[in-house]
C-alpha cells in the first residue's frame, strides 16, 4: 500500500449521524498526529473522519491507541487539509499490535473463547492430533507424494502422542486415510496441469492489518484452508471464512487479488450419504468481497483494541448463544474463580483476592511480554536488511548453497554466510528465513541446526536462503499463561497455600547420610528428600549443584518416587544427565527435541516417531523423566504426573515458566543461585503505557524468580551450599565477599591452592599475566559496541597464554557486546561469548573484555550478577581488560579493580 495515513490518536469522540444527499450516514471524526508525516507532506496533527462502519472502529478507539488509515480522501477545508476514510479504505486500530488469524477466527465466534483459549493450551486429545496429522498429510499431497506413504509416515511421526492417547496406528491410519481421501479427489479436479500453482503451509505477517499466520495453502494465489470437521451445508462457516479472509486481506497488500477462498472438510468424504443429507461435497467455495474483509479488519481492531486497554472480554461483545457453546462450562468456571462478569455467568466460588490479584500481576506482565513480542515482529519492517543486520537481528546476504530434501519431509537448506556477519541468531534457534524480504517475499519458520561459516537450517519448505531473521516465537508466552491459569485456577490448595504464604513448608524428620565430603550437599540432599511441599537449594558458582541433584535424585527414586528433572537449558539437563550417569544412574527418558542436545546424551532421549504404545510405555515406565522447562509445558508432558520436580537454572525461570513444571508434580525442589543471572524479561513496565523500554522495570514481577521470593520468604526451606569446587582462592574472593557474605570458600586445600604453576611454567608467561588475578588497561577507544584496540589486546593476551602451553580449550573470553565478540572471535581461535552464555560452565583461563570508555552502560553493566557470573568462570587464571578510569567510576568497580590489582 502505497498511500497511509497512520500515527497516535489525540482526540476521539464517539460516532454520529449526519444526513448526506446519499441518505443518514454515520461517521466519527478524530484527531492523529502522523507518524511519518501525513501523505500530503505535513506532520501536525490532522482531523480523519471514518465512515459509515468505520464508526465502530472508532468507537472501540481510544486517545494514545494508534490509527492507520490505508487510501485516505485529503481534501482541503480552511485552509488546513482533512483526511477521510474512502471506499477502498481499511482503518487498522493497534497495527502493530500483530493478532494471529486463529485468534481473531476464535473472536468473531466469541471474544470470550478467544480469551478462554489464550489461557488453556490446546490440550491432548485424538481430534487434535488426526487434524494435525490430516493437515501434514495434505502438505505431502500437494508436493506430489503419494497417499499411503505420506499417511504411513506422519501417522509414524505421531507416535509418542498417539500412545500417550491410547490409540494404534492401524485405526489412526484407517481414519486419517478416510479424511486425505477428500483431499486427493479433490486435488485431482483439474490441477495436475497447475501444480506449480499450489504452496502449501504459507507464512504471512501483514505490517498493515497487524496480522500474522499460516495459511493451509494456496491456489493460483488464493487462501485454501483445510477442516478436519464435516460441514453438509453448501456455504463454509462463518469463522471459517473469516480465517480465509485474513490470509485473502494479506494477500491483498502483497498485491495478490485473492477473490475467492476455499474450505476443504475433509470428513465430509466419510459420511455415508444414506445417513446424512445435504451437501456432502468436501470442497466449498467463497467469494471474498470487500465488505467481509472489512469486517475482519473491524473484528481485529476489536480485539487490539480490548487488549490495548488491557480489559477481559465478557462474551456480550458478541451476539454468541452461550447455550449452544461447548465451551460454556469453562467459561463459567473461570469466571467464577476469577469472579469476572461474562454473558454466560459464573459457577464455582471464587479464589481469594490474593491469588485473583496475583493472576492480575502476571496476567498484565505475561501480556506486556507479547507485546515486546510484537515489537521484535515490527522491527522486520521498520528495519531495512542492512540496519537490522546492524542490530544483530539477522544475518543478510547469505548466498545459497543448495537444499536436500531430507527425513520427516522437510527440507534441509544451506548458505554461506559473509565472514563478518554476526547476529543473536544461535545454533537450535527458530528463525524466520527468507528469499531477502522476510515480509513481501517468501519466508519461512526454520530451525538453525549449523551456524558457522556454513549455514544449516531446516524447513518445511525449500526456501532460496538469503537472508535470516530473529522471529521470536509467541509460544513461551502462551505456554506462561497455561502455567499461570493452571496453578491458581487448577492448582491443590495446598501448593497455592506455600505459594501464597498462607503456611509455611514442611518437613518431615529423618536424617541420612547421602554424600560423606560435603556437610551443605548432604543437608540439602536431606531437606529435599524430606520436603512435603518444596525445598530450596542455593548454590553459588562451583559448588556441585550438578552433582547433589544427581545424588538427590537417585534418593527419590530409591524411596519409589516419579521425578521430573528440569532445568532452563539443555546444556544444564545435559549436565544432570551427565553426573546421573556418572553415579550409575541410566534409567531415565528424556522428551524434546534434538537440537541443542549434546551428541553423548541423544541416546537417552525419547524418540517421537515410533510404536505409540512402545513409546508410550517407555515414558509412563521411566523413573526419571527430563526436559527443559519450556518443554514441560508441551502436550505430552502436561499429561504426565510426578512425585517431585527437581528444576534447575530455577533463579533463571520467570516465575510462570517456573510454575510450568511444578504443575507437573506433588512437591517440588528449586535449585539456582539468584545472586546469578536473572530471568530474561523483554519488556517494560507492564502497568504502564505498554512502551518497551532498553530495560525492564524492576517492579515487573517477571523479573523476580519464584527461587529468589520462595528463598526470601521461607529462608528456613533454603540450604546453601558454601564450598566449591572451582575456582582457586584469589578468584573467588571478590564474589565471596561481594555476594555471599564471605560464606563462599573453596571445598578443599587443593581447589584453594590451584595456580597458573599447574598449567604452564610461570617464567613463559608475561609479568603481567603471571597473577591469578591481573588487569589491564588497553586505552583505545569505543566504537559503537566494541573496543578494537581492546579486542587486539585480548588477542595478544590469548597468544600469550597459547604460547606457554595452555591449551585452546582450557581459554575463555567474556565480552558484553555481540559485537565485541564478534570483533574478538576474528583474533583467536578460543570460546569467545558473552556473559549469559558463559553461565553454568568454567575455564582454566577467563579474559574478560570489558568494552567501557567513559561511561559504564551496556548489558554487563545493568545488573552486578552479571558480573558475578563473569568473574566466577576462571578456574586459574582470571584477567580483566578494560578502561581503569570509566571502571573506577562507581564504587562496586573500584572494589573489583583494588581485589585485582593486589
Ligand atoms: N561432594 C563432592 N565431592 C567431590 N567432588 C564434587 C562434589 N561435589 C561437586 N564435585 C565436583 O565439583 C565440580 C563442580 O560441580 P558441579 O558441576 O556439580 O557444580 P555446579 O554448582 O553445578 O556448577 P555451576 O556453577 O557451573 O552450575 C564437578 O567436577 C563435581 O564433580
Amino acid at each position: 500500500m502505497t498511500d497511509e495515513l497512520r500515527g497516535e490518536i489525540v482526540a476521539c469522540d464517539g460516532a454520529t449521524t449526519v444526513d448526506t444527499s446519499h441518505g443518514e450516514r454515520r461517521l466519527a471524526e478524530l484527531r492523529v498526529r502522523p507518524t511519518d508525516g501525513t501523505p500530503t507532506g505535513g506532520d501536525d496533527a490532522v482531523d480523519v473522519t471514518l465512515w459509515g462502519k468505520w464508526a465502530d472502529t472508532a468507537e472501540e478507539a481510544e486517545t494514545g491507541m494508534d490509527l492507520l488509515v490505508t487510501d485516505p480522501e485529503a481534501s482541503e477545508y480552511q485552509g488546513s487539509t482533512t483526511y477521510s476514510t474512502g471506499g477502498n479504505s481499511y482503518v487498522v486500530l493497534e497495527p502493530d499490535f500483530i493478532v494471529d488469524v486463529t485468534s481473531v477466527r476464535s473472536w468473531v465466534q466469541c471474544p470470550r473463547m478467544y480469551y478462554l483459549n489464550k489461557l488453556s493450551a490446546i490440550p491432548l486429545n485424538y481430534p487434535v492430533i488426526k487434524g494435525t496429522i490430516v493437515h501434514e498429510v495434505f502438505g505431502d499431497l500437494l508436493r506430489g507424494r503419494g497417499l499411503d506413504t505420506a499417511v504411513a509416515d506422519r501417522v509414524e511421526e505421531a507416535g509418542l502422542e498417539l500412545g500417550v492417547l491410547g490409540r494404534d496406528v492401524a485405526e489412526v491410519e484407517g481414519e486419517v486415510k478416510q479424511n486425505a481421501a477428500a483431499i486427493e479427489g479433490w486435488l485431482a479436479q483439474g490441477t495436475l496441469t497447475e501444480a506449480d500453482n499450489w504452496r502449501s503451509e504459507y507464512t504471512l505477517i501483514s505490517p498493515t492489518f497487524g496480522l500474522k499466520g499460516r495459511a493451509d495453502a494456496l491456489r493460483r494465489g488464493m487462501p485454501v484452508e483445510l477442516k478436519t470437521g464435516k460441514n453438509t451445508t453448501r456455504e463454509p462457516r462463518f469463522q471459517d471464512k473469516i480465517q480465509a479472509a485474513c490470509y485473502a486481506l494479506m494477500l491483498e497488500e502483497r498485491g495478490v487479488d485473492a477473490d475467492t477462498g476455499t474450505l476443504l472438510y475433509t470428513k465430509n468424504t466419510t459420511l455415508e450419504r444414506n445417513e446424512e443429507s445435504g451437501d456432502l461435497s468436501p470442497a466449498k467455495e467463497f467469494s471474498v468481497g470487500k465488505g467481509l474483509l472489512d469486517f475482519v479488519v473491524r473484528s481485529r481492531n476489536e480485539l487490539a483494541a480490548m487488549e490495548a486497554r488491557r480489559e477481559v472480554p465478557t462474551g456480550y461483545e458478541a451476539d454468541a448463544k452461550c447455550e449452544y457453546c461447548f465451551e460454556q462450562d469453562t467459561c463459567m468456571v473461570v469466571s467464577g474463580r476469577l469472579d469476572q462478569e461474562s454473558k454466560a455467568g459464573q459457577i464455582a466460588t471464587a479464589v481469594p483476592q490474593e491469588e485473583r490479584d496475583y493472576f492480575e500481576r502476571f496476567y498484565h506482565a505475561i501480556e506486556a511480554e507479547r507485546r515486546a513480542i510484537h515489537a521484535e515482529y515490527r522491527k522486520l519492517w521498520e528495519q531495512d536488511a542492512a540496519e537490522r543486520a546492524a542490530d544483530d537481528r539477522a544475518l543478510i546476504e547469505l548466498d545459497p548453497l543448495g537444499r536436500e530434501e531430507i527425513d520427516g519431509n522437510r527440507w534441509e537448506l544451506r548458505a554461506r554466510k559473509p565472514p563478518e556477519a554476526v547476529s543473536k541468531l544461535r545454533e537450535g534457534d527458530v528463525a524466520l528465513a527468507s528469499d531477502g524480504d522476510p515480509v513481501g517475499g517468501h519466508a519461512e519458520l526454520c530451525r538453525i541446526t549449523q551456524l558457522d561459516k556454513e549455514i544449516v537450517v531446516t524447513a518445511d519448505e525449500p526456501v532460496e536462503v538469503q537472508r535470516l531473521d530473529v522471529y521470536p516465537s509467541e509460544l513461551s508466552v502462551d505456554r506462561m499463561l497455561t502455567a499461570l491459569h493452571d496453578t491458581v485456577l487448577k492448582g491443590s490448595d495446598d501448593r497455592k497455600d506455600v505459594l501464597f504464604g498462607r503456611r509455611d513448608p514442611e518437613f518431615s524428620e529423618g536424617e541420612e547420610q547421602f554424600i560423606d565430603n560435603n556437610d551443605g550437599q548432604n543437608q540439602a540432599v536431606n531437606l529435599a528428600v524430606n520436603a512435603e511441599d518444596c525445598a530450596l537449594i542455593h548454590g553459588p558458582p562451583g559448588t556441585g549443584k550438578t552433582y547433589t541433584i544427581a545424588r538427590l535424585i537417585r534418593a527419590l527414586v530409591d524411596r519409589g518416587e516419579r521425578v521430573l528433572l528440569t532445568a532452563f537449558t539443555n546444556r544444564a539437563v545435559d549436565n544432570a544427565l551427565e553426573a546421573l550417569r556418572e553415579q550409575g544412574f541410566e534409567d531415565i527418558q528424556r522428551v524434546g527435541t534434538t537440537t541443542g542436545v549434546r551428541e553423548d546424551m541423544l541416546d537417552v532421549r525419547l524418540e517421537k516417531a515410533g510404536d505409540p504404545q512402545a513409546l508410550a510405555g517407555s515414558l509412563r515406565n521411566a523413573p526419571v523423566v527430563a526436559a527443559t522447562t519450556a518443554s514441560c509445558g508441551s502436550r505430552v508432558m502436561r499429561e504426565q504426573a510426578f512425585d517431585v520436580a527437581v528444576v534447575d537454572e530455577a533463579s533463571q525461570l520467570t516465575e510462570p515458566d517456573a510454575l510450568a513444571a511444578l504443575n507437573r508434580a506433588e512437591r517440588f525442589v528449586l535449585v539456582g543461585d539468584h545472586e546469578q543471572l536473572p530471568p530474561v524479561v523483554q519488556a517494560a513496565d507492564p502497568g504502564g503505557e505498554g512502551g518497551v523500554a532498553d530495560e525492564p522495570a524492576a517492579d515487573n514481577p517477571l523479573s523476580t524468580s519464584l527461587f529468589e521470593r520462595l528463598i526470601e520468604a521461607y529462608p528456613e526451606a533454603s540450604v546453601m551450599l558454601t564450598r566449591q569446587y572451582r575456582m582457586c582462592q584469589r578468584i573467588q574472593a571478590f564474589s565471596s565477599a561481594e555476594f555471599y557474605d564471605g560464606a563462599l570458600r573453596p571445598a578443599t586445600g587443593a581447589v584453594a591452592g590451584q595456580s597458573l604453576d599447574d598449567l604452564v611454567d610461570p617464567a613463559s608467561l608475561p609479568a603481567a599475566l603471571g597473577d591469578s588475578v591481573s588487569v589491564i588497561d588497553p586505552d583505545g577507544e569505543r566504537v559503537g559496541n566494541t573496543n578494537p584496540v581492546e579486542a587486539g589486546r585480548v588477542a595478544e593476551i590469548v597468544e600469550s597464554y597459547l604460547d606457554a602451553g595452555v591449551a585452546a580449550e582450557d581459554i575463555g573470553v567474556i565480552a558484553p557486546f555481540r559485537a565485541q565478540v564478534a570483533e574478538i572471535s576474528r583474533r583467536v581461535d578460543v570460546t569467545v561469548d558473552t556473559v549469559d552464555r558463559f553461565q553454568g560452565s568454567s575455564k582454566e583461563v577467563i579474559i574478560v573484555s570489558f568494552v567501557a570508555t567513559g561511561g559504564l552502560d551496556g548489558p554487563l553493566f545493568e545488573d552486578y550478577r552479571r558480573i558475578n557470573v563473569a568473574l566466577t568462570r576462571a578456574k586459574k587464571g582470571l584477567v580483566l581488560v578494560g578502561d581503569g578510569a570509566a571502571l573506577s567510576s562507581e564504587p562496586f568497580y573500584e572494589r573489583m579493580l583494588e581485589w585485582a590489582d593486589r
